[in-house]
């Protein structure tokens, strides 16, 4: 794996990839150098067939603090076309995060304000502190949440993310918690114990099948059961049973057995 200088990616003998936001000293805000490495380290991720889940954490107090202002201020300097670009790069951060093959877990601790409620937002699954601080801060600083609102209104919906878009009010992990943008959350001092908790869960799935119900799941949150949509559903149902994970999961339980995949007590 790449060395990064604002990340740190491990993976691990298990298959679990862990992509740490690295820095912690501007509380992990991110800007073009990071966005770069992110898109760079997501690549790898997706080219791995071996990874089986990445978990997105934030070294430091807090998650993110979305994107970093002082590069924001010095866009001024910028012609239009080189902040097109810019924003393209953070939209093809979030929909590599959004799009990854595997499943993703995100890990909030303290603040994960403006484009880092968007990165919460495109992982699959969210957990965090239930005295984390979330806000969609943009408007405060004359900014707008453009790139990340889609993957906001998909996680919120529509009328919660106009009440926060619109009044940057900050909000809670618990409140987070009822607005499905966690699945849960925890007191700061167990939360370490639970991601572990979480990533054991994982580790029980099979890998093949995990991938298949997230391309799956993206098709229907996208709209309607179009006849597109539904033939997929049925071919992927009737490729995943007879492929080897399939199998092998089906000849597990009823061997009452653990399957291949799953590591052995
Ligand atoms: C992606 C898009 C938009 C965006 O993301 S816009 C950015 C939105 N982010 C914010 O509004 C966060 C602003 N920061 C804060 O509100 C607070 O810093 C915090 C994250 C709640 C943490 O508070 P805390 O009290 O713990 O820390 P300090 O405020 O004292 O910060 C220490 C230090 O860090 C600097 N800093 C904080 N955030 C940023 C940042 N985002 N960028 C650059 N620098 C940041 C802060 O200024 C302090 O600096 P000192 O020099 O030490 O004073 C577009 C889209 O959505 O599409």
């Amino acid at each position: 794996m790449t060395d990064f200088s604002t990340l740190q990616l491990h993976t691990d003998p298990r298959g679990v990839a862990t992509l740490w936001l690295n820095r912690p000293d501007k509380h992990n805000a991110f800007n073009a150098e990071m966005i770069e490495e992110l898109i760079q380290a997501l690549r790898q991720v997706a080219a791995d067939d071996s990874l089986r889940f990445l978990v997105l954490r934030g070294q430091g107090r807090h998650f993110c603090a979305g994107a970093d202002l002082a590069w924001m201020q010095a866009s001024a300097q910028l012609d239009y076309a080189s902040n097109l670009r810019d924003a393209h790069q953070l939209g093809e951060l979030m929909s590599l995060l959004y799009h990854l093959p595997c499943p993703t877990l995100a890990v909030v601790q303290g603040a994960a304000f403006g484009g880092a409620v968007g990165l919460t937002a495109c992982c699959d699954i969210a957990i965090g502190a239930s005295e984390a601080s979330f806000s969609l801060s943009e408007v405060r600083i004359g900014l707008v949440p453009a790139v990340i609102s889609p993957y906001v209104v998909q996680a919120i919906g529509e009328r919660a993310t106009r009440r926060y878009a619109l009044s940057a009010e900050r909000f809670s992990g618990e409140r987070a918690r009822e607005l499905g943008l966690l699945a849960e959350c925890y007191p700061a001092a167990e939360l370490e114990g639970e991601v572990e908790q979480w990533i054991a869960n994982l580790l029980l799935n099979s890998p093949q099948a995990m991938r298949e119900s997230k391309a799956l799941l993206h098709g229907v949150g996208s709209g309607v059961l179009s006849d597109a949509l539904r033939q997929r559903t049925e071919s992927v149902i009737a490729g995943i049973r007879v492929s080897e994970e399939g199998q092998e999961g089906l000849a597990a339980f009823l061997q009452k057995r653990p399957s291949a995949w799953q590591a052995q007590p």
